[in-house]
């Protein structure tokens, strides 16, 4: 049979075409591409009924870049009965959310979008208002302007990011053309040779016959006004017009009583209004922190600026009346550096507790339990515990005789502060968390699985947080604490005392974090906030009471389809893996499969120190010592201003300083620090 040309031979030649290949094809585009193949033909439109290659889509699309934090924002376990297009198109066109978490020290915030993501982009820092002082650094605002001072930040932002097309917020600075209002900012396009020019104009008044607006270009208000039709304009929005998520502070969930309102609830309707356009929510930090792991249940506990707190969630209420507290927070450790510093040079004193504080962030680390003696004492008894000294460099208006400073032992003795049962009557970061679990289990309402799922999940959040080597840490001595006979009833809870682990922060799909533990609560704020179910009830002028855990939804798409079920099964069972159900092992340290499982089970000293690689001694050691964790994984990457160059060097920053009786380790067997097996550290 002669094969037709032209047109004609190119449909037949689709006619002909494999399923497979039409499917192929339909399935390696992205949104749009496939959008306009549907709608040019009718073959490919067919293709694009597939349910299984919305929720590819629907994934490879929509934000976190994390199958399971994108199964849990949706609510649901299972791919299959879901329709991913719908909820791809109501993420698409959700307006951002202003996402805020307010801090004692750093109110931090951010805006996010169901497919755009965080404005400031993964991995990165989010936006800081640093509320308490020091004698370099001012406040950026007083406490209780706080969220007035977000909006105006914003504000101004919006007005670069609404003719900037380039802009991370030039989608979320523009709101729909039924907006147009008198006295409001909108962005005029006007086409040119080149492509179109956006120019920001301020609406004057609005011509009904005409159907015109009046408008003055903002920036050269000497020009006369001019008219334009609505199409030619796009509302620019206001920060105000946004809806708002505010994290409310462990302290403030601690004390909350549920009949009364808070003077804290007062100071945010103060700030905000009651004529917000945007709608407003609160929900508890706890609850954020959790959601950040795909979680509605656990113990998060927050390093604070003043005072750490473990609160417990249980299926996703918070137990305030379940939480600890221990009265030591970031800033005690800043002043503990502080003196520290001056005992090493006179010169060094309160007067430099920002550059103390960066040095606290850049070099210090937790260091691995040490035995049966505390770790000054063991340090006192001349023990170098593998610390590497770090030379730093003086502030110029600092400098006598001396222009550096050595680091060392500060470097561990620091964060030391929080595992430290022998100052006074508090209890060490790692006590705290056991006795909220404790406290939750003598209550009597709760199951033994309840009390076990919250020792699994526990959550460091907070700058301290940051410290390299922290989780394992307290993993450890949390296991350890467990062992003692007051808690072996907590203990029999769990199937053994190892059967407790802290979360690590949360990964994207090619294992980068996607933050770091002090920016968890707000991340886990956006995760919510960019679910196509939004995050409630949108409710102006009610900013009290917690968010609920989303309802498991399932939108029946195949009713009655011959074979409909066995196809789901199989549907079911080959994306099972993509939506990494298996949480929150996922997140685990210390043998779950998480990042800090180097950290704590192979402290390797690096290279470059200790000679060749002896690969006879890489697991079983003839010598284990603690080793700083500065070439283990570290997965914090906020760029602290001490990392953007705050503090000069002479060495290069964690782990980089040349380590004390170096000489004489060289030739030695690899040395590799382990948890110490069974009670809490043997003397070595
Ligand atoms: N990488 C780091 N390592 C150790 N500490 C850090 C690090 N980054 C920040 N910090 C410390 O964390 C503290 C600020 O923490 P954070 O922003 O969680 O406080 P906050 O939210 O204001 O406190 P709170 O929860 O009490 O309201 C500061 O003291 C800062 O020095």
């Amino acid at each position: 049979m002669e094969e037709p040309s032209g047109a004609m031979g190119c449909f037949s030649q689709l006619l002909h075409m494999p399923h497979e290949v039409c499917a192929g094809i339909v399935w390696s585009l992205g949104v749009e591409d496939t959008a306009k193949l549907a709608s040019s033909c009718k073959l490919f439109a067919q293709e694009t009924t597939d349910a299984e290659l919305w929720f590819q889509l629907f994934l490879r699309t929509c934000w976190p870049p994390s199958g399971a934090l994108l199964a849990f924002a949706e609510g649901t376990t299972t791919p299959v009965g879901i329709d991913w297009r719908h909820r791809m198109q109501v993420r698409m066109e959700s307006t951002p959310t202003i996402v805020v978490d307010m801090g004692r020290g750093y109110t931090k915030f951010t805006v996010a979008h169901g497919v755009r993501g965080r404005w400031e982009m993964d991995g990165c820092p989010p936006e800081l208002v640093q509320l308490c002082s020091s004698p370099t650094h001012p406040p950026d605002c007083d406490r209780n302007e706080q969220l007035s001072y977000i909006h105006h930040r914003l504000d101004r932002t919006f007005l670069d990011a609404a003719t900037d097309p380039s802009h991370r917020l030039h989608k979320a600075a523009l709101g729909p053309r039924s907006e147009l209002k008198v006295d409001q900012y909108a962005v005029y396009r006007t086409p040119t040779a080149a492509g179109a020019n956006l120019v920001l104009v301020r609406l004057l008044q609005h011509c009904k016959e005409e159907n015109l607006w009046s408008v003055e270009a903002v920036k050269r208000r000497s020009e006369k006004p001019f008219k334009v039709g609505p199409e030619e304009l796009t509302p620019m929005r206001r920060a105000h017009d946004l809806p708002i998520l505010i994290g409310e502070p462990f302290v403030i969930t601690a004390n909350r009583d549920a009949n009364s309102q808070s003077s804290w609830d007062s100071l945010i309707r103060s700030q905000l209004g009651n004529n917000r356009p945007g709608a407003v929510q609160v929900v508890s930090q706890a609850q954020m922190a959790l959601w950040a792991h795909g979680l509605d249940h656990g113990i998060v506990v927050n390093i604070g600026q003043q005072q750490t707190i473990a609160m417990p969630v249980l299926r996703g209420e918070v137990i305030a009346s379940c939480s600890t507290t221990c009265n030591i927070g970031s800033a005690d450790l800043t002043q503990v550096m502080v003196s520290l510093m001056h005992r090493k040079a006179p010169s060094l004193d309160s007067s430099l507790m920002t550059w103390c504080r960066d040095l606290k962030e850049e070099y210090c680390y937790v260091s691995p339990p040490a035995g049966n003696m505390t770790l000054r004492a063991r340090l006192a008894a001349g023990d170098d515990f593998g610390i590497r000294p770090v030379p730093v460099e003086l502030p110029n208006f600092a400098r006598g005789e001396q222009s550096t400073v050595e680091l060392a032992e500060e470097r561990v003795i620091v964060p030391e502060v929080l595992f430290e049962s022998n100052r006074g009557p508090r209890q060490t970061l790692p006590q705290i968390i056991v006795e909220c679990a404790s406290m939750v289990h003598s209550k009597g309402t709760y199951t033994q699985e309840d009390v076990r799922d919250l020792l699994r999940q526990v959550v460091l959040v907070g700058g301290a947080a940051d410290f390299p080597g922290i989780r394992p840490r307290v993993e450890y001595e949390m296991r350890c604490l467990l062992q003692r006979a007051e808690n072996q009833q907590l203990s029999s809870c769990c199937e053994s005392t190892d059967d407790v682990y802290v979360l690590n922060p949360p990964l994207d799909r090619s294992s980068n974090p996607l933050v770091s533990p002090r920016f968890v609560p707000l991340f886990g704020g956006c995760v919510r906030a960019a679910s196509s179910a939004g995050y409630g009830e949108l409710q102006r002028d009610k900013n009290t009471g917690a968010l609920r855990s989303l309802p498991l939804q399932a939108e029946d798409l195949e009713p009655g389809e011959d074979g409909g079920l066995r196809r789901r099964l199989m549907w079911q069972r080959r994306i099972s893996g993509m939506l990494a159900l298996q949480l929150p092992n996922i997140f685990r340290t210390g043998g779950g499969g998480g990042e800090d499982d180097q950290v704590w089970q192979e402290f390797f000293e690096s290279d470059e120190e200790m000679g060749a690689p002896d690969e006879s001694a890489s697991l079983a050691c003839s010598e284990e010592s603690p080793q700083s964790p500065d070439n283990a994984s570290s997965s914090h990457s906020h760029a602290s201003p001490a990392r953007s160059g705050r503090c000069a060097t002479k060495g290069r920053g964690k782990g980089k300083g040349k380590r004390k009786g170096s000489d004489a380790s060289r030739g030695r067997s690899r040395r590799i620090w382990r948890p110490v097996p069974g009670a809490q550290g043997d003397e070595e």
